[in-house]
């Protein structure tokens, strides 16, 4: 069997074809007009944090999401990054309902998934699959891979009656280029990439419109990264998925995405285009990230200025008024204790460095343009 053969009659059933017309270059991905197959709008997650042993009462809460907007359209790459605990992988759980948000819309094809119950959110759940970070420990070691990617079909029956499975398994399992003849095999006989192909087969198992990617490459190897994101990559265009990609490491995420938002203490502070955000940053967070990037280039390198962040993270538990970068920000002044900064396009700015005007919305008062250099596309 080969990869394209299969994933092509996979994607014959199903509408799967459908979808896969619909997918165009990847410059074309991120341009207005593009259906959008999932509008967040203003997604709050709070942990309430409680005192007590036998009476618990709430003394607080752990804002990890804090008002959290965005789109994503039909086939396209919407990375997402920013520090570690800022709060990408609660909006992944939130999209993929696996947390509850405490305040919020996410709708899915204009209906909000966040009301839905029973039925209906099971069959809005076969559409959002989840990828996850760590194939070391994401795979049951006691199940076969068959089993694994078969998973989904124990819930869904729906999708693959039961004489019908093993052949979809090796259907899947050549589409992410792996030995069909595998199926048997245990998680612990194969490589961490070949683990991360297994987990990909077993998204893509309902065949799901939306992916949702955790981390999908960071426990693996550099040389590793590249091949699976190539992978992702060659899926999205033949079955016209669409991809919400969180990452910490901005060279993957620049490789991947058509666009990309940067989000900062439960805030998304910058949102555009991989060139606007890469090439024009606004935000002076945005900014001071891609300036600790290492550059290979040693003449890109001597003619950045590296930015370097004052203190540390605050705690999600009790961020700074206004805008939550203040305590941190280099131009933070007295509107910025008291006034959250809109995530908009900013008006007038001063001191920009190019001549175009800037199109992408940035949430900082004092928004403009610096000589930032940006890291390399990965890959
Ligand atoms: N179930 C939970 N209960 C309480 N606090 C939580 C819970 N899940 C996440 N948090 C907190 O919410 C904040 C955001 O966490 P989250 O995992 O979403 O961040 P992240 O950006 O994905 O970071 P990382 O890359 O380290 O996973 C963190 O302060 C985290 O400790």
């Amino acid at each position: 069997m080969h990869a394209d053969r299969s994933g092509r009659s996979l994607a014959r059933e199903d509408g799967w074809e459908a979808r896969m017309l619909l997918t165009r270059s990847r410059a074309d991905k991120a341009g207005a007009g593009r259906e959008a197959v999932l509008e967040v709008r203003g997604l709050v997650k709070h942990f309430p944090l409680t005192q007590g042993i036998l009476v618990k009462r709430q003394v607080g809460a752990v804002k990890a999401v804090d008002g959290v907007s965005f789109d994503l359209h039909q086939g396209e790459t919407l990375g997402i990054v920013g520090e570690s605990g800022c709060g990408k992988s609660t909006v992944a759980k939130l999209v993929t309902h696996l947390e509850e948000p405490t305040a919020g819309t996410i709708r899915y094809k204009g209906e909000d998934i966040t009301k839905l119950s029973g039925r209906a959110l099971k069959a809005v759940r076969r559409n959002i699959q989840m990828v996850f970070q760590d194939p070391y420990t994401s795979l049951n070691p006691r199940m076969t891979v068959g089993d694994i990617v078969g998973e989904p079909f124990e819930i869904h029956p729906e999708a693959a009656p039961k004489g019908d499975r093993r052949r979809k398994v090796q259907e899947l399992l050549d589409v992410v280029g792996l030995d069909p003849a595998y199926v048997n095999r245990y998680p612990h006989q194969f490589s961490g990439g070949q683990r991360q192909r297994i987990g990909i087969a077993r998204g893509l198992a309902l065949r799901p419109e939306i992916i949702v990617a955790d981390e999908p490459v960071s426990a693996l190897d550099v040389s590793v990264q590249a091949q699976v994101v190539n992978l992702m990559e060659r899926l999205q265009d033949e079955f016209g998925l669409s991809y919400l990609f969180i990452a910490h490491d901005l060279s993957i995420v620049r490789h991947i995405s058509d666009r990309v938002a940067v989000m900062y203490l439960g805030r998304i502070v910058e949102i555009g285009t991989e060139t606007e955000i890469y090439e024009h940053p606004t935000h002076p967070y945005t900014q001071a990230l891609l300036s600790a990037v290492p550059v290979p280039d040693p003449e890109r390198a001597e003619r950045r200025e590296r930015i370097v962040l004052e203190g540390d993270v605050p705690s999600p538990a009790n961020p700074p008024s206004g805008c939550h970068f203040r305590t941190r920000c280099w131009k933070a002044q007295q509107r910025c204790a008291v006034e959250e900064p809109a995530l908009a396009v900013p008006e007038n700015f001063a001191g920009t460095l190019h001549d175009e005007p800037v199109h992408h919305p940035s949430a900082c008062h004092f928004a403009a343009e610096r000589a930032a250099v940006a890291p390399p596309v990965a890959g």
